[in-house]
């Protein structure tokens, strides 16, 4: 026997993954996944250890020391202690582990995402055709942008919409479905433009990546090309040495395919991925449409909680109440744990794809989560014009002495030009600034670079093309900058503005006002409010709130509403008499409120 894998030993030994891992740990031996290969003398090390912890568990002594032999000082030292204190009989070791693992793990949601036609949907529909069960009734399965496939490690949801735009678009609103996605590249065509940019999106996105080398049964594919191609862009393949996991797959005569669902299923086992059925639900929604007959529909990934037909959600600035919810094979369910994408009938607008949603206990708490987030989205606007005013004013920006990124988005007119670039920005790095390529290529910027630009923070650079007018629209309401030169050197410059300005803004906590709580006002729908009188300063919607009772601070939250007489304020001076709201219902009178707020400031 040579080298074996960690996955294929832990299954012929009858252990988990990371009771594998943790043995390998324990011996101090480097792995990179568990799909890594270690060497026979480990497996003998290893199986000693098993048949150690088997032999001590039957006798009544407690396996963790000899693991904890082999771990020099770490959390196992500690694990000896107990079984001292209890030497009797060892159910205790099981128990022991279980509060850490109380909240359960729940099924990996997969992207597949390349380069136009290396076989994505052909992919998904062999697997949904061989891992979807068949429907039961009806037999109209409805496109609803997830499915799930049954596999006999458990199961795996896939995002049906392939490609990174969908997979951006929801993380360009600040969420995050995937946790694995699938990069497809066919054999015979090797790594093309989509590919780098999915890639680009994976990474920044921090999700782990599977590679999947498509039409192997092709008689021109070369799945060594793509394996070699693949290490120019610093991913590399296991076999190599590296930690990519590459599955040679075929979507035609699903040669691979089962191989590739075994490699998410343990993707997902390392990735430790859980989540509380029992929790307060949040979803993401997956895409939502107009039906003719049935009105508006949306699909929403279940992440945490569990979704329950009445429920109400909010979404954004509009809420709805489920009043019918499907499985993603068209059956109608009365509730959905996490990992599931339901199709929801209720809401009244159609929401967009990414769009986070909440429950909410009824109809009013859902109508007040809304009158918050209209409050907070006018006052981030403001705060994010100020900013902006703020930014213009560059010579008032230095180096910091610690590590920054600027992350860049290349776009040239040759191939030429971009290795030119490149080579110069990376003389530009120094200990303090780290430029970071996310994407480099050739032709005019697309829609997917602005949306990478707005999920990574990056900056667009273009030299000798120029963005289309619609891309240039979208980047203009993302807030994306597009920057075209005709001169290398004027490009560079810019890059040395961005190095200078790319400081992370520091915010400091500045006192705003105080108020003297004459009266608590007892409010059907906002609780207690102090009815007080503004002392000295102002005080602001938003602003931070300490309470004070005699010499005690009693809370410390947030003004979440200000009224005059009846009306809702935005700010109240001194010498006034108002209503303040905080978070927190235990308002006295006579206690004395602080405001104070967080302010930018500027660096020298
Ligand atoms: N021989 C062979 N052909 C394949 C395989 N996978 C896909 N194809 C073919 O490749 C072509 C493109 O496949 P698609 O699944 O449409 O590719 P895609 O990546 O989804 O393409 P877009 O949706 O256009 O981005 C089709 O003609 C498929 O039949 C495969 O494994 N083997």
């Amino acid at each position: 026997m040579s080298k074996v894998r960690i996955y294929t030993l832990a299954k012929e030994l009858g252990v988990d993954n990371h009771k594998m891992l943790e043995l390998l740990d324990g011996l101090g031996v480097a792995y990179k996944s568990v799909s890594s290969t270690i060497e026979e003398e480990t497996v003998e090390l290893i199986k000693q250890l098993l048949a150690e912890e088997a032999g001590a568990d039957t006798t009544g002594a407690t396996a963790e020391p000899a693991v904890a032999d082999t771990t020099p000082a770490t959390e196992t030292a500690a694990a000896p202690a107990e079984p001292a204190a209890t030497p009797a009989r060892q159910p205790e070791t099981e128990p022991a582990a279980e509060p850490v693992n109380e909240v359960p793990h729940r099924a990996p949601v997969v992207t597949i995402m390349g380069h136009v036609d290396h076989g994505k949907t052909s992919l998904l529909d062999y697997i949904r055709k061989t891992k979807v069960a068949a429907k039961e009734a009806g037999g109209i399965t409805q496109h609803v942008g997830a499915f799930e496939a049954k596999t006999s490690k458990g199961k795996i949801v896939f995002i049906d919409t392939p490609g990174h735009e969908a997979f951006t678009t929801i993380r360009a609103r600040g969420a995050n479905v995937a946790d694995i996605a699938i990069i497809v590249i066919a054999a015979d065509d090797s790594l093309m433009p989509q590919t780098r940019e999915a890639i680009a999106h994976a990474q920044a996105a921090k999700v782990p990546m599977i590679v999947a080398i498509n039409k192997v049964d092709l008689p021109q594919a070369d799945p060594e090309k793509v394996k070699t191609d693949l290490t120019q862009l610093n991913l590399v393949p296991e076999e190599y040495g590296g930690d990519v996991v590459v599955v040679p797959v075929s979507a035609k005569t699903g040669e691979g395919v089962e191989d590739l669902l075994e490699y998410i299923s343990l993707t997902a086992e390392l990735e430790d991925l859980r989540a509380d059925p029992k929790g307060q639900f949040s979803g993401v929604i997956i895409e939502g449409r107009v039906d003719k007959q049935a009105g508006v529909l949306a699909t929403v990934m279940v992440q945490e909680g569990t979704l329950h037909v009445g429920d109400f959600l909010v979404v954004g600035e509009s809420y709805g109440k489920i009043k019918a919810m499907t499985d993603s094979n068209g059956g109608r369910i009365k509730e959905a744990g996490p990992s599931t994408p339901v199709q929801i009938l209720g809401f009244s607008e159609v929401p967009s794809s990414g769009e986070k949603v909440q429950s909410a206990k009824n109809e009013h708490a859902a109508r007040e989560v809304i009158a918050q987030r209209a409050d907070q989205r006018r006052d981030e606007e403001d705060a994010r014009d100020r900013r902006r005013a703020q930014r213009s004013l560059e010579d008032l920006l230095g180096p910091l002495g610690e590590v920054r990124t600027v992350n860049l988005i290349l776009r040239a007119d040759t191939q030429g030009s971009v290795e030119a670039i490149q080579g110069i920005l990376a003389r530009k790095e120094s200990d303090d600034v780290k430029i970071n390529v996310m994407l480099s290529g050739i032709g005019a910027p697309t829609e997917g670079d602005v949306l990478l630009a707005s999920t990574a923070e990056a900056t667009i650079l273009c030299f000798s093309v120029t963005p289309a007018g619609g891309v240039k629209k979208i980047a203009d309401t993302k807030g994306i900058e597009i920057k075209s030169f005709r001169i290398i050197y004027e490009l560079i410059d810019e890059v040395d503005r961005l190095i200078k300005g790319n400081l992370e803004p520091v915010f400091e906590e500045r006192y705003l006002g105080r108020a003297e709580v004459r009266m608590v006002i007892r409010h059907p729908k906002s609780g207690n409010i102090a009815g007080s009188y503004v002392t000295d300063g102002m005080f602001r919607r938003n602003a931070k709130a300490k309470v004070t009772r005699g010499k005690q601070v009693v809370y410390e939250g947030t003004v979440v509403g200000l009224k005059r007489f009846k009306d809702d304020v935005r700010e109240v001076q001194t010498g006034y008499e108002c209503g303040i709201n905080l978070d927190w219902n235990d308002v006295m009178e006579g206690d004395i409120i602080e405001a104070t707020e967080m302010v930018e400031v500027e660096q020298a």
